[in-house]
C-alpha cells in the first residue's frame, strides 16, 4: 500500500464567515460558517480521508487546545502523530465577501523550543521511513529556525520520499533549497519567491521552467479561477476550472489541488487525469466553507467541465 503523511508545522483552528462588504476600521457583523481544525496539511489530509486514502499526520498541536483536533482525526480516522508542546494553537480568521474576495487574518500560535524541534526531527526521520509521499504544509510556527527547517527537509529527501512542499515567503524560498520533488506555489508566492511581477502566463511558466532547472522535478503553480500549470522538463499541462458562481470560501483550495494530486497519484492516473482530477477538487473546494467532498461522483459534474491541455 502506498504510505502518505502530511506535515503541517503551524495548524490553525479556522474560524470561517461570510460578509457583504469588510469594512475596516468599523463594526462589521459576521455570518459563522464554520470552527474548524485545519492548517494546510490537516486540510490535505482530510480531502484525502474523504477520497478514502489513509494518510498519517504530524507537526506541532498545542496542548492547551488539542481537543478539536484529536476529535476530527478520530473522525476521520487519521492517523494522529503530531508532537503537543506547550501553548495553543492559534486562530485564523477567514471571512468571504460577497464578491468572493477572501481576507485572512491569520494569527501566532505556540512557540517551538529546541529540544520540542530536535525530539520532533528525531521522531519523524524515524516514522516517515518507508513512506512514498510526504506532504509539508504551510507556514513555519515561531521558534522554528530557516536553516534547521531546510536541513531536516533535505533529511526527509533522503530517506527517499517523493516530498510535495506547499509553502510561501521565507520558508518556501529555504525550502526550495532543498529540492523537493513536487511545489505548488500560487501565482502570488511564486511573484514573491522571484521577486516579480508576473503579467502573462509566459512569464509564470518562464519562473517554473527556472525552478525544473534548479533540480525541482514537478512544479505547480496555482492561479484561482485562471486554473494552473503543472510544469516539468518533460511536459507542460494548464488547466482551466469551470467558471464558479456561487463561490463560499476559497480557503483550502490550494490544499484540495494538493489532495488531489496525491489521490491521483497514488491511483496511478497518468498526467492529464491528474491535473483534471486535482482542478476539479479544488474548483469543488470553492463552493463550500470547509475542505472535503461526499463521494467521488459529486466531483463528476466538475470533472466534466475542466479543460485540461498539453501546451508543451
Ligand atoms: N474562484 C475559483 N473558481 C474556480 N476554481 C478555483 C477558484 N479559486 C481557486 N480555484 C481552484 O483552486 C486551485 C487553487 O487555488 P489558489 O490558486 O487560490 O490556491 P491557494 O492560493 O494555494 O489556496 P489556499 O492557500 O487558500 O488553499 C486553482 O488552481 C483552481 O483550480
Ligand atoms: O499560515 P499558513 O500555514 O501559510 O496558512 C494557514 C492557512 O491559512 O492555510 C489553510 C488554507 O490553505 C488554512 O486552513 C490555514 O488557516
Amino acid at each position: 500500500m502506498t504510505k502518505v503523511a502530511t506535515i503541517t508545522l503551524n495548524p490553525a483552528m479556522d474560524l470561517v464567515g461570510r460578509v457583504g462588504e469588510i469594512e475596516v476600521g468599523e463594526v462589521n457583523t459576521v455570518e459563522t460558517l464554520g470552527l474548524y481544525p485545519a492548517g494546510k496539511g490537516i486540510n490535505v489530509a482530510k480531502v484525502l480521508a474523504d477520497l478514502k486514502v489513509q494518510s498519517t499526520v504530524t507537526g506541532f498541536l498545542g496542548a492547551d487546545n488539542k481537543g478539536d483536533f484529536e476529535a476530527e482525526f478520530a473522525k476521520y480516522g487519521i492517523e494522529d502523530k503530531f508532537a503537543r508542546v506547550a501553548g495553543k494553537t492559534r486562530v485564523n480568521i477567514k471571512v468571504t465577501q460577497e464578491d468572493g474576495e477572501v481576507t485572512d487574518l491569520n494569527f501566532q500560535g505556540f512557540t517551538v523550543t529546541p529540544a520540542d524541534w530536535q525530539a520532533f526531527v528525531q521522531q519523524t526521520l524515524e516514522q516517515l521511513k518507508g513512506f512514498d509521499y510526504v506532504a509539508v504544509c504551510g507556514s513555519l510556527p515561531r521558534g522554528v529556525e530557516l536553516a534547521d527547517f531546510k536541513a531536516w527537509l533535505e533529511q526527509l529527501n533522503a530517506l527517499g520520499c517523493k516530498v510535495i512542499f506547499d509553502s510561501s515567503n521565507k520558508a518556501l524560498e529555504v525550502g526550495l533549497q532543498a529540492n523537493p520533488w513536487l511545489i505548488k506555489p500560487n501565482w502570488r508566492e511564486l511573484e514573491v519567491l522571484t521577486q516579480t511581477k508576473f503579467d502573462s502566463i509566459e512569464q509564470v511558466l518562464a519562473a517554473a521552467r527556472q525552478l525544473n532547472a534548479q533540480g525541482i522535478t514537478n512544479v505547480v503553480v496555482s492561479m484561482g479561477a485562471k486554473g494552473s500549470l503543472w510544469v516539468t522538463k518533460d511536459f507542460v499541462y494548464q488547466a482551466q476550472p469551470p467558471k464558479i458562481t456561487n463561490v463560499v470560501s476559497t480557503v483550502g483550495a490550494g490544499d484540495s489541488m494538493v489532495a488531489g494530486f496525491i489521490y491521483s497519484l497514488v491511483n496511478n492516473l497518468d498526467p492529464e487525469q491528474t491535473l483534471r482530477f486535482a482542478s476539479a477538487i479544488s474548483a469543488y473546494a470553492v463552493t463550500q466553507g470547509n475542505v472535503g467532498v461526499e463521494s467521488l461522483e459529486t466531483l463528476d459534474p466538475f470533472l466534466a467541465q475542466v479543460t485540461v491541455s498539453k501546451i508543451a
